[in-house]
């Protein structure tokens, strides 16, 4: 049986060329969107309808860099530079990680994402297959990838690349096609060229993306010359990484002709502002970017380095940054934000129909109660939506068509357990 039903009286970001909100309607059968416009579409009166009145309803919101299991570390290792975050606290407690971690984790930050009007998030950690079973269990879309990090004999690099393979072919198109999967080393810093070299080629065999960390910081940059004789974008262009779509978390230290070769390449960029600021790694060149046609999204990264997995915030950051850095009040206007949060983030991990309220596309979806001081007057939405929402205006959320949140209360999870269950992983881990 299929499920149709109409909104009505709705206001709805849709972010197009000459007009970016519309009133009016919304249909949907099952996990599609069939129509969307300003007048009652014809032959729908026996239609069910949702009266839309006093909601704002938007495409969810698409988180293209994290690693969802470290909201476990949220609070562990604050105001540290990234190797000395990396090294002295996250790698220890990481290396303590269990099955049973990784999937409370996952789950903890999945109740956090959804309830914040995230519906899609780009996932790079291990025990990956829990974090596929929080993705089914809970509804939302992930785009998932086993993280290397290849600073092991070459034995263990193999057997991390065997289980990256293996994770990538078994969940692609899992969950309804909420899943897809990428290849992905961590990073050249932490990946020697020949590993980074086997997982182009197996990015080729299985026909994926690559997904990794890039010049980050500018230490990392300066280890890059010294060892290899060439900055990250050179390095990873050299060993093929380019020549498969690909994204790059990060990209802070970039000089004009890494812009430009990253523009050629079509490299995407997921921009990461509140890790890169809390780990004074930098600001990412993003009006350059984006100037030079290089698609550029945004993404938490871990709550461990941000600290929480607020895409509002993300999105009123680049929208802020930029014009602070700048003394250019009309860098990354509100209308760019909203984009690099929604359709440039679908975009950039390559999926064809999320990011944004039209006919054809995914039923990917949250309504946000504008019936708050905050919302008024009302003006202009995405400029509300932009520098005035937050994850707590997030009333409903849709993903595929189904509702995973419904009057801020997470229908797919049981949140409280997720609560108790990661308060209990993280006394875990300390006391091993
Ligand atoms: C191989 S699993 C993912 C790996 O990445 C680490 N990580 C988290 N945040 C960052 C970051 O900002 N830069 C580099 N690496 C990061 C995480 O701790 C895992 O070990
Ligand atoms: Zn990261």
């Amino acid at each position: 049986m299929t499920h149709r039903w109409l909104i009505e009286n709705g206001t709805f970001v849709v972010l197009e060329e000459g007009r970016s909100v519309i009133q009016g309607y919304m249909l949907i059968e099952d996990d599609t969107i069939l129509y969307i416009g300003e007048t009652r579409p014809e032959g729908e009166e026996e239609t069910f309808t949702y009266d839309g009145k006093g909601q704002l309803f938007a495409p969810g919101l698409v988180n293209t860099h994290g690693h969802a299991a470290m909201s476990l570390l949220r609070g562990y290792g604050d105001d540290l530079s990234l190797q000395v975050w990396l090294q002295e606290k996250m790698w220890p407690m990481e290396a303590k990680f269990t099955s049973r971690d990784v999937y409370w984790g996952t789950a903890l930050s999945v109740v956090e994402m959804l309830k914040g009007g995230t519906t899609t998030f780009l996932d790079m950690y291990d025990h990956m297959d829990q974090v596929a079973k929080v993705v089914d269990e809970s509804g939302i879309r992930g785009v998932l990838m086993r993280g290397a990090i290849g600073l092991c004999p070459e034995d263990v690099q193999q057997q991390k690349l065997d289980e990256a393979i293996r994770f990538a072919k078994d969940w692609n198109g899992k969950a309804n096609g909420r899943i897809t999967t990428m290849m992905s080393p961590h990073a050249p810093y932490t990946c020697p060229p020949a590993f980074i070299e086997k997982f182009v080629q197996a990015a080729h065999d299985l026909d994926l993306p690559l997904h990794t960390h890039m010049s980050e910081t500018a230490s990392e940059v300066a280890q890059n010359v010294e060892e290899y004789g060439l900055r990250p974008v050179a390095h990873l262009e050299k060993l093929g990484f380019f020549t498969r779509p690909s994204i790059v978390a990060h990209a802070v230290h970039l000089n004009d002709e890494e812009i430009e070769r990253l523009a050629a390449n079509k490299v995407a960029v997921s921009h990461n502002p509140g890790s890169n600021l809390k780990l004074a790694s930098g600001i990412a060149r993003v009006t350059d970017l984006l100037k030079s046609g290089v698609k550029v999204s945004l993404g938490t990264d871990g709550a461990a380095s941000n600290n929480n997995l607020d895409m509002f915030e993300e999105i009123r950051l680049a929208a802020l940054i930029h014009k602070g850095f700048s003394g250019d009040p009309t860098a990354i206007p509100a209308e760019v934000a909203l984009k690099m949060g929604t359709i440039y983030g679908a975009e950039s991990i390559y999926l064809e129909r999320v990011g944004r309220l039209s006919a054809g596309m995914k039923a990917d979806f949250i309504a946000i109660d504008t019936e708050q001081a905050h919302f008024l007057p009302r003006t202009d939405y995405v400029s509300h939506m932009v520098y005035s929402a937050g994850p707590k205006d997030v009333l409903h959320v849709w993903v595929n068509g189904e509702q995973v949140v419904k009057q801020g209360n997470c229908l797919t999870i049981d949140e409280e357990r997720v609560r108790h269950e990661a308060q209990a992983c993280f006394e875990g881990l300390l006391a091993r």
